[in-house]
């Protein structure tokens, strides 16, 4: 897939000079700089020709990058927050054809408008095709061998791939592909501010945008994420992440294969974004529901809910509502309740304009 050889990864000694440290010191941050595990995370994200972007936060000195450009992305926008990593960046994205755009910026300030600008200005169709590099695998020659595929289907999805492949970005409905390995204590943060932005539809969230996220989290972040009801790690998070992402724990990376190693293990969890959100506009009052359960989370649902009738009376009403139309069972704990049960709560405060306590 990629039009040009990518020049070779610098070696470990080199990234100790980016990162201006001697040998005997710890690297504050760690890096992966096996392309095998590199090209497995590509792999999980589902990368293709057909996606409209592709946007990795953190890229470092762009092990990631690269299993991305292998993957075929015609349009990969990184955002870096260390300046560091850009002559190895810009030196990728010399190689890369105008499939790499480069941001230097902090991704928790950034307005998403640059990405998307970035986005479009890669990769554009030359006017005259047949001046253009071939940037997609040649089609496959003659041959009489019988298992070979059929020539003219061969042509025709060859020509798909050539159209897809110069497709322009849609401004209104792109398939958008978040990828990163970002600090464990950037990550979290990271997901809450996206989520609120998906549920309202900002930034790259916007109009009808097809975004899937494929990132890294220390291990027990990731099992939290995706923990269904009952399970012990259930949270918060598990509670916004599902209530507008299909999650699915992709692949569990073991603490060696960072460079330097840490002392926790990792995992990546890749989140598909929900065609219908189970809460429709604003995260904040889901967000308020499942604090208030889960900062008391021994304690059981009777106890907590009698909690918040206490604290806020004009609230109870619509909790008595909500146990009676669920049913409940009292002595369950938060982590046994449902994402669509903490949703349809959160829909009713919503609908009588509520606030509930933050305790
Ligand atoms: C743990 S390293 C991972 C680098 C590379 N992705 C890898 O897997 O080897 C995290 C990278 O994220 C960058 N970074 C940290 N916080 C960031 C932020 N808020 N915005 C953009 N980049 C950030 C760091 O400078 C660093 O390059």
């Amino acid at each position: 897939m990629i039009p040009r050889k990518l020049p070779p990864l610098p070696p470990i000694r080199d990234l100790i000079r980016v990162y201006g440290l001697s040998a005997d010191q710890k690297f504050s941050q760690n890096f992966i700089l096996d392309k095998n595990v590199t090209d497995t995370i590509a792999h999980h994200a589902k990368i293709s020709v057909k996606d409209d972007l592709v946007v990795e936060v953190g890229p470092g000195p762009g092990l990631l990058t690269r299993s991305i450009l292998d993957a075929g992305a015609r349009r990969v926008v990184v955002v870096e927050k260390d300046p560091r990593f850009l002559p190895t960046l810009q030196q990728l994205a010399e190689a890369s054809d105008h499939r790499l755009g480069i941001l230097m910026g902090d991704m928790l300030k950034l307005d998403h408008a640059h990405i998307l600008k970035a986005g479009s200005a890669l990769h554009s169709r030359p006017t005259d095709i047949s001046s253009a590099q071939p940037s997609i695998p040649a089609a496959a020659g003659n041959s009489n061998n019988a298992n070979d595929p059929d020539p003219n289907l061969q042509r025709e999805q060859d020509q798909q791939q050539e159209e897809d492949f110069w497709r322009p970005m849609d401004d209104c409905n792109s398939t958008i592909r978040l990828l990163g390995n970002l600090p464990f204590g950037v990550a979290s943060p990271l997901l809450i501010q996206w989520l609120k932005m998906m549920a309202l539809r900002q930034g790259i969230f916007g109009a009808d945008n097809r975004v899937s996220m494929t990132l890294m989290f220390q291990k027990e972040v990731a099992e939290g994420i995706v923990a269904p009801p009952s399970h012990p790690q259930r949270s918060r998070l598990s509670v916004m992440a599902q209530a507008l992402c299909n999650v699915k724990m992709a692949y569990k990376l073991p603490s060696g294969v960072f460079v330097p190693k840490p002392k926790v293990d990792a995992a990546v969890v890749h989140f598909e974004k929900k065609a219908e959100p189970l809460v429709p506009g604003s995260l904040e009052k889901l967000e308020d529901v499942a604090r208030f359960y889960f900062n008391k989370r021994r304690k059981t649902v009777g106890h907590n809910t009698n909690r918040m009738a206490k604290a806020a009376p004009e609230v109870k009403p619509i909790l008595d509502e909500w146990v009676a139309e669920g049913g409940w069972d009292m002595n369950l704990r938060s982590q046994d309740v449902s994402t669509e049960q903490f949703c349809a709560l959160a829909r009713k405060l919503d609908r009588a304009q509520l606030k509930i306590p933050l305790t």
